[in-house]
């Protein structure tokens, strides 16, 4: 019999110990939340009255809910030995009956050693471990210790698991693997706006949603006051991104997409490309100026009025006066309006009081701020406006714009049949960001604290503008790839999209080391990167695994046929399996899904069980599947002005294998050797 191996046993007690640590914490965990759970239950008694009784209801069930424990999510994914004493790192902090820690959060100020600590700088740390899991299973744990020189970096054996696992269902927090160049960003300071310019893959969202959880941590009340906004491009990536908040136990982050957060009317109409173009331009923001200004008249006549007892008068001169004092203070348009009603009323109060000897009552000048000759004066001089009144007037007669919009340029954003009222205009979605812009120049837009924007290189100015709005007061996150811009009116320089977002000082910090896509794959997708005309260093993949098939079609009546039995062949491996295809051609190749019984779903729905789905290419960025399968990749390209760019967002999905399938020749730059 062989003798027992004494080293695998001190890792077995070891190991033991650990998952008797995770059992530990998990039934403290369970008390922690029994007790949320109890205090919860007897709120609404202890409560003074129904107000508090409300806060404190919404408070303790956000607290129970933060508290929940995922069993198939590790509560702890790693430990630090500092100075003879071991603490774990999880999700969340976990304390015993007697309030001693025995999980630290993440986030907090010692677990940050645990993701940059180094042989060149210890800080303190004598040995960092990390745990593998399986299922919410302890199974493993890899040791660097640090005292004795030893580090591992990008080459520990659980990183590897962790950036090579299968993908399926939405995107998963990363916790326990996130990287120092990363967490520099993460743990960035609440007052900094950061610009991530990022390859694909390089963790650009994660380092997004990482730094929303690290700032709400760090500054929970102010934040939870103000708010923090997360933007991405389409709902089917809202879907994928939502649960990654959830598991860090973040639960009150509002996300959303840019035309949700606009939308004050539906949309019913479209424009043709060369007026969106316009309507999206920096310079409507001055036309709109001009035209909501352009209202305001000179006071020709006196106000006269009565209250009943007495006649009050208040000539030209000082009406004029109100309106150049309130016109020069700069106040947005609405505010300015009612400071001029409130000065008339001023004026009318001082009258009364000179001659009554008294102040009148509360009433008396709520009745002198709503006397017609009042509002009469106050029409003529400071018209109410509405957004909707604005931008229609602007688009009934853009002549308004005057130079700022060239004649053709007026002519394209013309109504032909300009609408009988402005409420059954039929707004397109550029309209939309116009009449955001139209209210921000009437009232103040309340500001959150921070607004973290994904795929910003896709911003246009105005859009810029309307986020600027939301975050006026607060910082910001950008994300993005100048590389994977799509829209026509996809910035090429950071600085620009920096400058409409009111935040021309923020740093911009590129990440090139890529998590997702496999070398192979990077390499084909890099061939693109000199015919986009942007200046951004190229991705350098991680990951020396993964498959790149390309493959070519002679009729192209077999196409789809090659890319069904691609899809089959995908099947055979774990993992989610994408066909990503021009949009024109998406409900045909769903059909031949449907018609050879392979079950299939759509991206954006998140209880789907199906492991294919077939993608436009225009949803697909921010999205990633185990096996990509791009269909015919010329059509990709013919199919929008940007579509080389397309292409590169579409190449740069695949976590494993990537096929092309092409019947067409490939685009140009793809051939070169
Ligand atoms: N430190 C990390 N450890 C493990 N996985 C990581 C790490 N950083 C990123 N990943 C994984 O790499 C993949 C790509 O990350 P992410 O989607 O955030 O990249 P991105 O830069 O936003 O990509 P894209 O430009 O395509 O939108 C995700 O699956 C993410 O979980």
């Amino acid at each position: 019999m062989p003798a027992p191996d004494l080293h695998d046993d001190r890792l077995d007690t070891e190991l033991a110990e650990e998952r008797r640590h995770l059992s530990e914490s998990r039934a403290a965990l369970r008390r922690m939340r029994g007790r949320a759970e109890a205090l919860f239950a007897t709120g609404d008694r202890v409560a003074g009255d129904s107000y508090t009784a409300e806060q404190l209801g919404r408070h303790m069930a956000r607290r129970v809910k933060e508290l929940a424990d995922d069993p198939d999510t590790p509560l702890f994914f790693g430990r630090l030995d500092i100075e003879d004493t071991a603490y774990h790192v999880g999700r969340r902090h976990v304390t015993d009956d007697a309030g001693e820690p025995m999980v630290l959060d993440w986030r907090a100020p010692l677990s940050r050693s645990f993701y940059r600590a180094s042989v060149r700088d210890p800080q303190g740390v004598a040995t960092r471990r990390r745990f593998g899991f399986v299922k919410g299973e302890l199974t493993s744990f890899e040791d660097e210790h640090l005292d004795r020189g030893e580090e591992l970096g990008t080459s520990s054996r659980i990183l590897t698991a962790e950036i090579e696992r299968p993908r399926v269902g939405p995107m998963r927090d990363i916790v326990a693997t996130i990287q120092p160049e990363q967490d520099e960003l993460v743990r960035a300071e609440l007052a900094d706006s950061i610009c991530v310019q990022g390859a694909p893959g390089t963790g650009k969202t994660a380092v997004g949603l990482h730094r929303a959880a690290f700032l709400l941590y760090l500054h929970r009340e102010r934040l939870r006051r103000s708010g923090v906004l997360i933007v991405g491009p389409n709902t089917a990536f809202l879907s994928y991104i939502s649960a990654v908040l959830p598991t860090l136990g973040e639960v009150e982050v509002q996300q959303s997409t840019l035309d949700e957060l606009i939308a004050r009317a539906p949309v019913r109409a479209a424009d043709p490309a060369p007026a969106a173009l316009v309507k999206h331009d920096v310079r409507m923001a001055e036309v709109l100026r001009r035209a909501l200004w352009s209202r305001l008249a000179e006071p020709t006549e006196p106000i006269m009025v009565s209250d009943g007892s007495y006649r009050w008068r208040i000539d030209t001169g000082p009406l004029l006066r109100i309106v150049d004092e309130a016109r020069r203070e700069g106040l947005p348009y609405s505010v300015g309006r009612e400071r001029v009603r409130a000065r008339v009323v001023g004026l009318l109060q001082r009258q009364s009081e000179y001659r009554t000897g008294n102040s009148p009552s509360e009433s008396w000048l709520r009745r002198m701020s709503k006397a017609a000759p009042v509002t009469g004066f106050l029409e003529s001089c400071w018209p109410a406006v509405t957004p909707e009144s604005l931008v229609a007037g602007v688009l009934t007669d853009p002549s308004i714009a005057g130079d700022v919009l060239t004649a053709e340029e007026q002519d394209m954003i013309r109504w032909t049949t300009p609408p009988r009222t402005v409420k059954s205009a039929r707004w397109t979605a550029a309209d939309l960001v116009l009449l955001d812009e139209a209210a921000g120049l009437l009232d103040r837009e309340s500001s959150f604290g921070h607004v973290v924007v994904d795929e910003a290189q896709d911003l246009s100015p105005m859009q810029a503008r309307a986020i600027a709005r939301r975050s006026e007061h607060g910082s910001i996150t950008l994300l993005g790839d100048l590389a994977q811009g799509t829209a026509p009116w996809a910035t090429t320089d950071w600085r620009d999209i920096l400058e409409h977002l009111g935040k021309p000082d923020a740093s911009v910090v590129p990440l090139t080391v890529g998590f997702r896509v496999p070398e192979a794959v990077v390499a084909l997708a890099n061939r693109l990167l000199p015919a986009l005309g942007v200046d951004v260093p190229e991705a350098v993949s991680l990951r020396r695994d993964g498959e790149l098939a390309v493959v070519p079609v002679a009729e192209p009546a077999d196409l789809d046929a090659r890319t069904l039995a691609e899809v089959g062949a995908a099947l055979a491996h774990e993992g989610s399996v994408a066909v990503i295809a021009a949009d024109a051609a998406v409900e045909r190749l769903r059909d031949h899904l449907t018609a050879a019984g392979i079950e299939h779903a759509t991206p954006d729905d998140l209880e789907a069980t199906a492991r294919v789905m077939v993608v436009p290419a225009t949803v697909v960025k921010g999205l990633e599947y185990d096996h990509v399968i791009v269909h015919e990749p010329a059509d990709i390209v013919a199919a929008e002005p940007r579509g080389l760019n397309r292409l590169y967002v579409v190449l740069t999905r695949a976590v494993t294998r990537l096929a092309v399938v092409h019947a067409r020749p490939l685009p140009g730059p793809l051939n070169i050797a």
